[in-house]
């Protein structure tokens, strides 16, 4: 399990976590929230090694992790395929399937729509294997059907492959509905990890966090989160 141990870190002067312990659980999906600017995709740096701790470790870290970001740049023309060959050599039918593409392997990437283009970064991310896969606001630029495309089909891979996932979302109602735990940042450097179905009626603390009053709905089989 990846074990944030007394993590600090400073930048320009400003102390953006102090003291941080906290654990990662494996084979599940995390959802890491919190409002803007408050240092989750520095947390996200710190936790592959592209940024170090002031003080502190970082334990256990898995050896294959892949991170996938809401931007994801092509340094030449591709096509599908020659991306997922840069991954692995070998298809994973399964990645193929459960994603659907099959029928854009052949297709450049620039001629593909952000939703499809997503789902193939996916694809080359999955293809990786990781033991452990980051994905940093991974839905951001997506319609709302890509969204929920894309959620749902790297909920089912991970749920057959047990990966562990850490992934930042904006929206509380997808983050509590496509994970298991979720890591709130609040703005003083604090992270309070807890199950998704107890942080869901935490209604105060999110509201808190968010400088936003929210209140639960009850809506057929679901509770949504949503400003008062
Ligand atoms: N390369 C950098 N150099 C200096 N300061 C930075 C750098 N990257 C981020 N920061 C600052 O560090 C703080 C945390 O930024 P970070 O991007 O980690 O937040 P975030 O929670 O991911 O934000 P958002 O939700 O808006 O993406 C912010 O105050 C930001 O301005």
């Amino acid at each position: 399990m990846l074990d944030i141990n007394h993590l600090s870190f400073n930048r320009d002067n400003h102390q953006l976590f102090h003291d941080l312990s906290v654990q990662l659980p494996d084979h599940q999906i995390t959802a890491l929230i919190g409002p803007n600017g408050v240092g989750k995709s520095t947390l996200i740096q710190l936790l592959t090694g592209e940024l170090l701790p002031t003080s502190g470790t970082i334990k256990n870290r898995p050896k294959r992790i892949a991170l996938l970001s809401q931007h994801n740049q092509l340094f030449e023309p591709l096509t599908v395929r020659e991306l997922l060959a840069l991954a692995n050599d070998t298809l994973d039918p399964a990645v193929m399937q459960t994603l659907q593409l099959d029928a854009l392997l052949d297709k450049e990437m620039t001629t593909l729509s952000g939703g499809q283009q997503q789902l193939a970064w996916l694809g080359f991310v999955l293809q990786q294997q990781p033991d452990l896969l980051i994905l940093d606001e991974p839905t951001t630029f997506l319609d709302l059907h890509f969204q929920e495309l894309f959620l749902k089909t790297l909920q089912q891979l991970q749920q057959e492959r047990q990966t562990t996932v850490l992934m930042v979302l904006h929206d509380l109602n997808q983050a509590f509905r496509y994970s298991q735990n979720i890591w709130l940042l609040q703005q003083t450097g604090n992270l309070i990890s807890a199950p998704a179905t107890q942080m869901h009626h935490q209604v105060d603390l999110l509201s808190d966090a968010f400088k936003t009053p929210l209140q639960l709905i009850k809506s057929a089989d679901q509770v949504i989160l949503q400003p008062k």
